[in-house]
């Protein structure tokens, strides 16, 4: 509707977004939410921006705009087995549509519901398409940083890598439509942040992080902040079926090493938990497999070989 304010926006589509939690005493309306202090010891706070263009498509649904926003910052959550709790939204659009918020806030609705996530406040501005939510949780158990990896663990990613980035192609190739390649397509606009996985790995994973710039790139930052090196078996690498069927074998692997976007997490993990790290994986109803192995040194390595530093995965100020 034309000359619809963002306060009527507001009040119309961004309103009670996602669960109604009993520690939310006021939501959005005011110039600030009002929380409860958790019992739990440890808070977790992060943001993440989804720009029109450079993190998806313009043409993507608003729906899986909405949902994917969310996503992506639950799946940080997740990498630190955290269990989240409350989102801030900060919406940017070029122009009123209501059509495309309303959307937007079905598929954030959707995915805050499913994860018991309020939506307690955020903000509404013109400007080049964008999302920026900021996500609150907590911890009761220590949260599992990227910089306690140890030499001699071995090296856990779920998932299937590579997808996601697979499903863009799809998308920007205009083969959306195509019935086998829904699977890649939904990777993409649908990633599932691996928050079950992330707190049943608490107390028994050294260290994780999520797959969001590409996996050799995440890896890596492990290994920096951690002081180690980490070494992949390009064996374990192996693309999925339908990613080869789509991308060919060689595209395929390089999605899987360097396409980001995955939410996948890798993580490392005491060679002596190998049982407990796949009884938790189960219990969490998520796949996961070794891929390889913390050592002493620094970088990422490939089958013993360090792997040079130019396209491993994502960088926004190097395209
Ligand atoms: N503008 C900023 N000011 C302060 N800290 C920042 C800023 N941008 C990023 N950081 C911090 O730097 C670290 C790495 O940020 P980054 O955005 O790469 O997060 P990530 O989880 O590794 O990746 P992704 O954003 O793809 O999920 C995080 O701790 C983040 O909070
Ligand atoms: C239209 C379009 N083109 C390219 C990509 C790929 N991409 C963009 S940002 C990013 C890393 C994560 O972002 P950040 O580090 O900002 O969290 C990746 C893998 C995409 N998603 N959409
Ligand atoms: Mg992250």
């Amino acid at each position: 509707m034309a000359g619809c304010s963002e306060f009527t926006l507001i009040g119309r589509y961004l309103t009670g977004l996602g669960a109604a939690r009993a520690d939310v005493t006021l939501g959005v309306g005011d110039d600030a939410a009002i929380l409860q202090s958790p019992a739990d010891p440890w808070l977790l706070s992060a943001l993440d921006t989804l720009i029109e263009d450079v993190h998806f498509p313009g043409d993507m649904p608003a729906e899986a705009v909405g949902y994917r926003a969310l996503a992506v910052n639950l799946s940080d959550i997740a990498a630190m087995g955290g269990q989240p709790r409350w989102a801030v939204v900060g919406l940017t659009l070029p122009a009123m549509d209501e059509d495309w918020v309303a959307g937007f806030a079905r598929g954030l609705d959707a995915i805050a519901q499913t994860h018991e996530v309020a939506v307690v406040g955020g903000d509404v501005t013109r400007g080049p398409r964008a999302v920026s939510v900021q996500i609150a949780g907590t911890s009761a158990l220590p949260p599992i940083r990227r910089d306690t990896a140890c030499a001699g663990d071995d090296v856990w990613v779920s998932g299937r890598l590579g997808e996601a980035a697979g499903g863009l192609a799809v998308w920007q190739a205009g083969q959306q439509g195509e019935p086998r390649w829904a699977g890649l397509v939904d990777a993409f606009l649908r990633p599932v942040p691996r928050l079950c996985l992330g707190q049943a790995l608490q107390g028994i994973a050294h260290a994780a992080i999520d797959v969001s710039d590409g996996l050799l790139a995440d890896a890596g930052h492990i290994a920096s902040q951690s002081g180690v090196a980490i070494d992949l078996a390009r064996a374990a690498l192996r693309p999925s079926a339908r990613l080869q069927a789509f991308g060919g074998t060689a595209q395929a692997t390089a999605w899987l090493c360097s396409g980001g976007d995955d939410y996948a997490l890798c993580f490392t993990a005491p060679v002596t938990a190998r049982s407990t790290v796949a009884q938790a994986a189960q219990n969490a109803r998520t796949p996961v497999r070794r891929i390889g192995q913390v050592r002493h040194g620094h970088g990422v390595l490939l089958d013993g070989v360090a792997v040079g530093g130019a396209h491993t995965g994502y960088r926004h100020f190097e395209r």
